[in-house]
């Protein structure tokens, strides 16, 4: 079966929520109650632009920027992990659901004997990997606990990919990235990744494509033939 990418490519580096899990719908809740709570509202647009995608504390420092905002990096991190306590309490009522498409996708990628690495900028990664039945798919995993502990720069930066192909023993020209947020595809094209792919969850292939990805599907299993 094909994978649908280049020939030379040699290792798949796949995004977390939103990508492999619907997650991201959970985290957006988490932040809307957090920040309309401070009472600043929080769109879908919000969450798409400043939030999807980044370091927990980064999202809170670009959502408010956005808003004219500079809080102290004390404050920030306070709403961080509140919105953090919160995420994980939504993630307990209502569980972890991989997306199947992207499960077939991984599974073909098992077979055709492509590593995989996932490359998500959430430091909750393990759970959700372990809840939605996938860690056996993962052969090298940077999350946010990685980037924190080898002080990389978080997406939009290339980093946290970077050290995923470097993982994998791949260099990025040979590996392809999977990212449905703004700041992942943006990652993945300016570090010189040989293929992105952006998955468009949300209404947003044109920006998607914008920020750099090289083909817009709304499900992984379009991929494959
Ligand atoms: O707070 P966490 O779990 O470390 O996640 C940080 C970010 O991780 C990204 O994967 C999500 O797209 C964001 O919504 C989230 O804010």
């Amino acid at each position: 079966m094909s994978l649908g990418i280049p020939e030379k490519i040699t290792a798949l580096l796949f995004d977390l929520d939103g990508v492999l899990t619907s997650t991201a719908v959970l985290h957006r809740k988490a932040w809307k109650q957090t920040f309309e709570g401070m009472g600043q509202p929080f769109s879908e647009q919000d969450y798409l632009a400043y939030v999807d995608g980044k370091p927990r504390y980064d999202g809170v420092r670009s959502f408010l920027a956005s808003r004219g905002l500079t809080p102290s990096e004390d404050e920030i991190r306070r709403i961080g992990d509140q919105k953090n306590d919160l995420v994980n309490l939504i993630i307990d009522e209502e569980g972890i659901t991989p997306y199947p498409a992207s499960v077939r996708y991984l599974q073909a990628a098992r077979e055709a004997g492509v590593p995989i690495g996932v490359v998500t900028s959430s430091a909750n990664a393990l759970r959700v990997l372990r809840a939605g039945n996938l860690l056996d798919y993962v052969d090298a995993l940077v999350d946010g606990n990685v980037i924190v502990t080898s002080n990389l720069r978080g997406k939009p930066e290339p980093d946290s990919f970077i050290e995923g192909a470097r993982r994998l023993k791949t260099s990025p020209e040979n590996a392809a990235v999977y990212e449905d947020a703004l700041a992942g595809v943006a990652a993945g094209h300016k570090g010189g990744f040989g293929f992105v792919v952006g998955v468009d969850r949300g209404n947003q292939a044109a920006a998607l494509k914008t920020n750099g990805a090289d083909v817009v599907v709304n499900e992984l299993d379009e991929l494959l033939s």
